[in-house]
């Protein structure tokens, strides 16, 4: 079979890492980009067999979505990629108008595509799909706490229907058990309970050239289609070089130094953060303060210094241990103004521990992923050990390289920080 290169369009940043984990898995080198590299940016992407570029396109307006989704498009295929994934949410993310539709049909419209998949099931996650009907552990996703999400509350769990309000093409559902597709659908739900349902819907898709969905089955579709697998990179070592710098910072960090910035207001994450304060320094950011994001931010990096004076201990930084933190916050700010004044903290507070030499922080929360990864300006990563499904070690490319571990809101386990902690590079 010919060796072919797959390329990845990713609606957010942990989104895109959780996918990248999987392809992984599957033993192929990926690089995940984020946002569509600049040709000046020189990433160095020849080694690889899968590439990943991260959007933030997942809650803005549809027809920038698709804008950015088809640059993406164009940077793969000028990469070399020949088979192209399109990766969104396990619990379908999106608001009514958009964007798994306008995107998927832009996409499928440039390839030349005709009939499409949307197979967001990720079993190990919990994220079930059957007759059609999308499951949260065993939940209705209309009754699991996506149906208060922020942004994209999903209050009907037909994803048929869901999609049906999201595309002009006849939407329609896939039992791999029945093997038998719907007559007159071109966008077609497909069920999944197992990965096994995942591997015979791989399958299924094995000649097509363009595939939509949640990570899980990408892992799958890789083998069923040949991407190319050259095996894994060491992806999480740290060179001499950064490591001299790493310990020339004369402000009290060391090489064993690690922060947590917790920014996720998902309950998982309040779990995690709960269990790590059990044993190591935390600091919670007061957002409702009137002082100005900067000051905060200041102020949280000479608690740090602090701490660093006293022990190496890896520090928890967190903004929503509790839901009446960011209700003070709202209503001192507003939503939008309490969530900006909270990612200006986490972006300075980012930009502080590296100039203070710090190589390894753990994030929550995609959003706040997305400042940490901006703040620190990094064009692009290699994906590094799996630490929990879906959320990898990745390490950025260039130098001094700084490896982060950026963690979907609600996934990983209580104990997550330690056993990031216990496996990082
Ligand atoms: N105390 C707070 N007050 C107001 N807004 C906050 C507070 N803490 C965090 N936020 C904001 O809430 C949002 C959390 O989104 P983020 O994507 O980081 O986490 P999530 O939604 O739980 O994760 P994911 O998108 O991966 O599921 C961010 O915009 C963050 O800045
Ligand atoms: O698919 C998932 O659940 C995650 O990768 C994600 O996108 C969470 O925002």
């Amino acid at each position: 079979m010919m060796s072919r290169r797959l390329g990845c369009i990713a609606d957010d940043y942990t989104g895109a890492t959780d996918l990248c984990s999987m392809l992984v898995r599957a033993g192929r080198r990926v690089i995940q980009c984020f946002g569509v590299p600049d040709p000046d940016q020189r990433i160095d992407l020849q080694d690889a067999d899968a590439v990943v570029v991260a959007l933030k396109s997942r809650s803005i307006a549809a027809d920038k979505a698709v804008k950015q989704s088809l640059d993406a498009l164009h940077f793969l295929q000028s990469w070399g990629a020949d088979r192209f994934f399109y990766k969104y949410c396990s619990t379908f993310d999106s608001t009514n108008q958009g964007n798994i539709g306008p995107v998927a049909d832009a996409l499928a419209a440039e390839l030349g595509v005709e009939q499409l998949f949307f197979c967001p099931a990720f079993p190990e996650n919990g994220r079930t799909v059957h007759c059609g009907h999308l499951f949260v552990n065993g939940v209705l996703l209309s009754e699991s706490g996506m149906r208060d999400h922020p942004l994209n509350p999903m209050t009907d769990s037909n994803l048929v229907r869901v999609l049906q309000a999201q595309t002009a093409c006849p939407a329609g559902w896939l039992s791999t058990h029945a093997r038998r597709e719907p007559a007159s659908a071109s966008r077609i739900v497909v069920d999944a309970i197992t990965d096994d349902d995942l591997q015979s819907a791989a399958s299924l898709a094995s000649e097509h050239l363009l595939l939509t969905g949640g990570s899980a089955i990408a892992r799958y579709w890789a083998e069923a289609i040949g991407i190319r697998r050259s095996g894994r990179w060491d992806a999480g070592a740290m060179n001499a070089s950064d490591r001299v710098a790493f310990n020339g910072t004369d402000r009290g960090a060391t090489s064993d130094n690690c922060v947590v910035l917790a920014g996720s207001c998902s309950d998982a994450t309040r779990i995690q953060v709960a269990e790590f304060e059990k044993t190591h320094p935390a600091w919670h950011l007061n957002v409702a303060d009137q002082a100005s994001p900067d000051l905060i931010a200041e102020e949280t990096l000479r608690w740090c210094e602090e701490q660093w004076s006293q022990s190496n201990q890896p520090l928890l930084i967190s903004s929503a241990a509790n839901p009446e933190v960011v209700a003070a916050a709202r209503a001192r700010w507003g939503e939008w103004e309490a969530a900006s004044r909270t990612e200006s903290i986490f972006a300075s507070v980012a930009s502080g521990l590296a100039e203070r030499g710090i190589r390894r922080l753990i994030v929550a929360g995609g959003e706040t992923s997305g400042t940490v990864v901006g703040a620190l300006k990094i064009p692009a990563v290699r994906i590094g050990y799996e630490i929990a499904p879906g959320v990898p070690w990745v390490t950025s490319t260039g130098s001094p390289s700084i490896s982060l571990a950026l963690k979907s809101g609600n996934f990983g386990g209580p104990r997550f920080f330690f056993d990031a902690l216990e496996t990082s590079p």
